[in-house]
């Protein structure tokens, strides 16, 4: 993998398209999108439901075909890359939250974070120190043996961001990462995530329907009709 060069943007997108057949009709949900988030940068991805924020959170993630256009990460071309040298590009440099936490309901708090860590070759000793101090960050220190079923909604999103963290990623792809929360608890999370972002220096890109949470970024993107503005 190519060292990242600092002034490279984390991700370049340019000209994604992407379009579905439904019913034998054709939407073209991405019309022509170009992008560069920069290092450390947080950016929000805004847009009425339907606009087509998850479709490019997955074309982001390297997480399904079917695009036109270019995606770089880190430098990398990724639509150039086989299928087996994209899997390795999204391990190592993307991390994702989703609006449900789809946390391992087998495994404990501490054994969630560690999961992707052992996957990305790090020794148990070393990913369970990392998932101890990142679920510490997040308030969790007495959690670390719980079951998601015996944690509170809020409590799962913030294991689900420890992992997201948990391997380093440049940047993290997060849609709708607290749209399951009740307004206050929504707030201290997203809170909490920013905050780890910003001090693990990842970049990320963060769909929402939440203006107030969207202002709390660096950037605010609305996708509307297939571009961005
Ligand atoms: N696999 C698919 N097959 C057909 N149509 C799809 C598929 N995935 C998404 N779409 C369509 O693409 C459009 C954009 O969907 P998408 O989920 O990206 O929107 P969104 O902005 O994330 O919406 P929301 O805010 O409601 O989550 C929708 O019209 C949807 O029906």
């Amino acid at each position: 993998m190519n060292e990242l060069v600092p002034e490279d943007p984390v991700v370049r997108l340019s000209g994604l398209k992407r379009s579905f057949e439904q019913g034998g009709v054709r939407i073209d949900v991405l019309r022509g999108i170009d992008l560069a988030i920069a290092p450390g940068e947080i950016v929000a991805l805004l847009g009425p439901s339907g606009s087509g924020k998850s479709t490019m959170l997955q074309a982001v993630g390297l997480l399904e075909g079917g695009f036109e256009g270019k995606i770089e990460i880190a430098g990398i071309d990724a639509t150039a890359l086989s299928g087996d040298d994209r899997t390795v590009l999204r391990r190592d440099y993307l991390g994702f939250v989703y609006q449900f936490h789809h946390l391992l309901s087998d495994f404990s708090a501490v054994e969630n974070v560690i999961l992707p860590q052992l996957v990305a070759g790090k020794t148990a000793a070393n990913a369970h120190e990392r998932a101890s101090e990142l679920l510490a960050s997040l308030g969790l220190a007495k959690r670390l043996d719980h079951r998601p079923s015996q944690l509170s909604g809020g409590e799962q999103q913030r294991v689900a961001v420890a992992r997201a963290l948990a391997n380093r990623p440049r940047l993290v792809l997060a849609d709708e990462p607290t749209g399951n929360l009740d307004e206050a608890t929504a707030d201290r999370v997203f809170e909490e995530f920013l905050k780890l972002v910003r001090n693990e220096g990842s970049s990320a890109l963060v769909a929402t329907h939440n203006e107030r949470l969207a202002l709390r970024m660096d950037r605010v993107l609305r996708l509307h009709e297939g571009v961005l503005s």
